[in-house]
C-alpha cells in the first residue's frame, strides 16, 4: 500500500519505518529540512534501539523515502498519517496548530480519495477539525474530492518504540466510514497475524483512549510514589508492598514502580490536557489533578534529600549525577527528573558531573557549556571530586557497579537513588549510606 507519513519525528519515523519493514511504500514528510537531510543519508536524528538499521534496509530497499515536498506526499499516499507534534499550549491544553497545518496542506495537494489517519495524540474532536480544515481547502479549490478521516493513537514507547510497533498489544482504530475502516484493517494485516489486535471503535471514543491509557499510567506511577514516600515515615519497604499488590492480577506488575517521578513527552502534557479538555467541558477532574500535583513534587525528591543530608547550603559542593534522560535507552529529556534536580543543584549553590549514556548531547543542547554542569563520558569520571552521588536513570550499565570504586571516590560516600536500583543492605554493607525511595 502507498503510505504518507506527515511529521517525522519519533512517532512519524518508526511508523513509516515500520510499516516499510513488512512491504508498503512509505514516503516520510517533514518540514524540518535538517532532519530529512540526515534522513536521506540513512541516519537517524533520535536515538532509538533498533531504528537506524531498519531505516537503511527500507531505504536501500526503495520503499522507505524521505521528503520535504508536501505536494509530493500529498500525492503519494491513499493513506495519510498526521505524525506531528501537539505540545502543550500555555494553558496546557493540546495545541493542535501543527495538527490543522498538516491537515490544510493535505487539503490543498490532494488528488485522489485519502484516509487521513490522525496518529498524534489530539483531543476528543480534532477529527472534527481536521475534516473541516481539509474540506475548507478542497473548497478554495472548487474541487470535490472524497476523503475519510480516521483516528488512531499511538500508544509506543521511546527506548522500546520498533518492538512496541511491531508487536503491538492492541491497534486501537477511531473510524466513521466503512471503506476507510477496511483499508485501516489491510494495513494492519500484517501485525496482527497471531490473534485480532485491532479495536474498531467510534472516532470520539479513539481519541479519548489515548488519553485515558497515559492518565491511567501516570495515576499508578504517582500513586507508587506517594505510598513509597508514606512507606519511608512508617519504616515499611515499598519494594515489598510493590509485590504484594502487583501479583494480585487485577492490579499486576507493570508501571509500580517508585521513583523520582514520570517525565517525558507524554504523561506530563497528556495528564494537563485531558484536565483542560473536562474543564472546558465543565468537569474537574480531581484524580489528575492530584496524580499532576504530586508527580511536580516527586520529581524534587532527591534535592529533598540530598539537603536533608547536607542542609540546605550546598555551596562548595558538587554532586555526581548518573543518568539524564527521562528514562533509560533514549536521549530524550524532555520533562526529564534530571532537569529539576539539575537546577535545583544549582539553586542551593552546588555544581554537578553528569554521565548518561545517549543523552549527553541533548542536555548540551539545553545547558551549553554551563560552567556549573561538567558533562563527563563514563559513570567513574563524574565521581571525581563529588561529594555524593545521585541516580536518576536506571540504565543497565548502573545496575551493577563496583561499590569500592564508588566509595573510594565520593567525597561523603552516599548514593541518593531515584530508581531503586540495588538492594539497600548490599550498598550499606559495603560501607556506604544509602538513600532510596521508599525503602527501609
Ligand atoms: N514520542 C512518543 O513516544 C509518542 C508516543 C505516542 C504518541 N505520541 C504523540 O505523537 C505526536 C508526535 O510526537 P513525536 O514525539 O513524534 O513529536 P516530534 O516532535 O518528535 O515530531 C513531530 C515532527 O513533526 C514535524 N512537523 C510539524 N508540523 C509539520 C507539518 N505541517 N508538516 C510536516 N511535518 C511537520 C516536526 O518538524 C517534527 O519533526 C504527538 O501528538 C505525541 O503526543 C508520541
Ligand atoms: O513504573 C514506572 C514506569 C514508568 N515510570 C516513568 O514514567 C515515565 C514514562 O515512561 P514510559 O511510559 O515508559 O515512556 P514514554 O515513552 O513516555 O511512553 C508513554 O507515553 C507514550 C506517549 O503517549 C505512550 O505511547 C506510551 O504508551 C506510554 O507508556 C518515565 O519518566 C519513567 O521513568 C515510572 O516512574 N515508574
Amino acid at each position: 500500500m502507498k503510505i504518507s507519513i506527515i511529521g517525522t519525528g519519533y512517532v512519524g519515523l518508526v511508523t513509516g519505518t515500520c510499516l516499510a519493514e513488512v512491504g508498503n511504500d512509505v514516503v516520510c514528510l517533514d518540514l524540518d529540512e535538517r532532519k530529512i537531510g540526515m534522513l536521506k543519508q540513512g541516519q537517524i536524528p533520535i536515538y532509538e534501539p533498533g531504528l537506524e538499521d531498519m531505516v537503511q534496509r527500507n531505504q536501500a530497499a526503495g520503499r522507505l523515502r524521505f521528503t520535504t515536498d508536501v505536494a509530493e506526499s500529498a500525492a503519494h499516499g491513499v493513506i495519510q498519517f498526521v505524525a506531528v507534534g501537539t505540545p502543550p499550549d500555555e494553558d496546557g491544553s493540546a495545541d493542535l496548530q501543527y495538527v490543522v497545518a498538516a491537515a490544510r496542506a493535505i487539503g490543498q495537494n490532494m488528488n485522489e480519495y485519502k484516509v487521513i489517519v490522525d496518529k498524534s495524540t489530539v483531543p476528543v474532536g480534532t477529527a472534527d477539525r481536521v475534516r473541516a480544515a481539509v474540506q475548507e481547502e478542497l473548497q478554495k479549490r472548487g474541487s470535490k474530492l472524497d476523503f475519510s478521516v480516521v483516528s488512531n493513537p499511538e500508544f509506543l514507547k521511546e527506548g522500546a518504540a520498533v518492538e512496541d510497533f511491531m508487536r503491538p498489544d492492541r491497534i486501537v482504530v477511531g473510524t466513521d466510514n466503512a471503506k476507510a475502516t477496511d483499508l485501516m484493517r489491510a494495513l494492519y494485516a500484517p501485525f496482527q497475524r497471531n490473534h485480532e489486535r485491532l479495536i474498531v471503535m467510534d472516532i470520539k471514543s479513539a481519541e479519548l483512549t489515548k488519553y485515558a491509557a497515559n492518565a491511567m499510567l501516570a495515576t499508578r506511577i504517582s500513586f507508587m510514589n506517594e505510598l513509597a514516600n508514606l512507606a519511608e515515615i512508617l519504616g515499611a519497604d515499598i519494594e515489598h508492598v510493590r509485590h504484594g499488590i502487583g501479583s494480585d492480577p487485577r492490579i499486576g506488575y507493570h508501571f509500580l514502580y517508585p521513583g523520582c517521578g514520570y517525565g517525558g513527552s507524554c504523561f506530563p502534557k497528556d495528564v494537563q490536557a485531558l484536565q483542560r479538555t473536562a474543564r472546558a467541558n465543565g468537569v474537574e477532574l480531581q484524580v489528575l489533578k492530584a496524580v499532576e500535583d504530586a508527580n511536580d513534587e516527586q520529581k524534587h525528591i532527591l534535592l529533598k534529600k540530598i539537603t536533608q543530608k547536607f542542609g540546605s547550603d550546598l555551596s562548595g559542593k558538587r554532586i555526581a549525577l548518573w543518568g539524564l534522560a527521562f528514562k533509560p535507552n533514549t536521549d530524550d529529556m524532555r520533562e526529564a527528573p534530571s532537569r529539576v534536580l539539575i537546577e535545583g543543584l544549582w539553586k542551593m549553590g552546588a555544581t554537578v558531573s553528569a554521565y548518561d549514556p545517549a543523552a549527553m548531547e541533548e542536555t548540551h543542547r539545553i545547558y551549553g557549556d554551563d560552567p556549573r554542569l561538567k558533562l563527563v563520558d563514563s559513570p567513574a569520571a563524574a565521581l571525581a571530586d563529588a561529594d555524593a552521588l545521585a541516580i536518576v536513570t536506571e540504565w543497565k550499565e548502573f545496575r551493577a557497579p563496583d561499590f569500592g570504586v564508588i566509595k573510594s571516590n565520593l567525597k561523603t560516600p552516599v548514593i541518593f537513588d531515584g530508581r531503586n536500583l540495588y538492594e539497600p543492605k548490599m550498598v550499606r554493607e559495603q560501607g556506604l549510606e544509602y538513600f532510596p525511595i521508599g525503602r527501609l
